[in-house]
């Protein structure tokens, strides 16, 4: 593996996943990594995706070093050739030059504004260290996409499906400020490429964009959509169609456990942080049927597993 964009960037999902969920079987220090440095850029906040990719490159025995640029560092200029005469004291081509003299891998979080939906589609701040990097990046979640959780849920729901053929259930739900689509549309391309029955579930205006969607069959109608389900995979997003807007703060779309009641004993899932009783009800968080924490954990073993590719690559 080259660096970690997204799901083009693997060509052998199953076998990633088995990688990464062997990884977890033995959960021991490598020496691969050794003499490396992986420098992690968060231009947003987070918790997971920051402690679990350190954890991760610290079982391959590399160095960190983590940066909140958004705060730290200079403000950053994108356009090629802009006179930098007002604000922005540094340009992505010596940022990510510079960085890459010091890191072996540079891995990046920058979230999508909401604002303009081609800007956010041309991903400036991820894709300017993809492009002027001169080592490998990593996408810690991007404007459009979160390839490393979609590996992480391709993993817990591997590993804790009791069929061949589990129905996987996508469920937008209520959230009082616009989020971005990046973790459903990453989501719904790793399920694409699995053995499972994937159906996404939102309110009109909220559909996915065509390219991520492509057959996925959606419905409009939340109770419809959750019967027999396996997985219940709970997410708010806000509107791809009516660009960053929220139409809806419906509690009826929350799931609690009468909608849990509909599905096959469905495991839910989410990737966290989650406003309960807003996203998901109490009653489901605590229960047994909830594998979010679970879920969580398998964030060190997936960023391992791509960590550990690149570092092969590279080697
Ligand atoms: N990385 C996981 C989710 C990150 C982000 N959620 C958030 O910003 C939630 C913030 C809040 O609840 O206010 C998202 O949906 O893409
Ligand atoms: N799921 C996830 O990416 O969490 P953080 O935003 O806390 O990193």
């Amino acid at each position: 593996m080259k660096k970690y964009i997204g799901i083009e960037d693997v060509n052998d999902l199953q076998e990633l996943v088995s990688e990464a969920l062997q990884l977890k079987k033995e959960n021991s220090a490598l020496s691969l990594g050794k003499g490396k440095t992986l420098g992690m850029l968060f231009f947003n906040p987070s918790l997971r995706t920051r402690l679990s990719t350190e954890k991760a490159a610290k079982l391959l025995g590399m160095d960190v070093m983590v940066m909140n640029a958004d705060k730290d560092g200079w403000a950053l200029e994108f356009e090629d050739g802009a006179i930098m005469n007002s604000n922005k004291a540094e340009h992505i081509k010596e940022a990510a030059g510079v960085l890459s003299q010091y890191c072996d891998i540079i891995a990046v979080r920058a979230f999508p504004g909401l604002e303009n939906r081609e800007k956010d589609e041309a991903d400036q701040v991820f894709l300017g260290f993809t492009k002027y990097a001169t080592v490998p990046v990593v996408n810690l979640e991007s404007a459009t996409g979160h390839p490393l959780q979609a590996l992480t849920d391709a993993m817990t729901i591997t590993e804790m499906s009791t069929k061949k053929r589990p129905k996987v259930v996508l469920t937008w739900a209520p959230h009082p400020r616009a989020l971005p689509q990046s973790v459903p549309n990453s989501l719904v391309e790793y399920m694409q490429k699995m053995d499972v029955d994937l159906v996404i579930t939102n309110p009109e205006g909220y559909d996915l964009s065509k390219d991520v969607r492509k057959d996925t069959p959606v419905y409009h109608d939340q109770e419809k959509a959750l019967k027999d389900a396996d997985f219940v995979y709970v997410k708010n997003w806000s509107s791809y169609e009516h660009y960053g807007k929220i139409l809806s703060e419906n509690p009826a779309w929350t799931v609690d456990n009468k909608k849990l009641g509909l599905t096959n004993d469905a495991k839910v899932m989410h990737c966290l942080p989650v406003r309960r009783n807003v996203v998901i009800a109490d009653e489901v968080l605590d229960g047994e049927n909830s594998v979010v924490i679970q879920q969580a954990g398998n964030r060190t073993f997936a960023a391992q597993a791509v960590l550990k590719r690149i570092l092969e690559n590279n080697k």
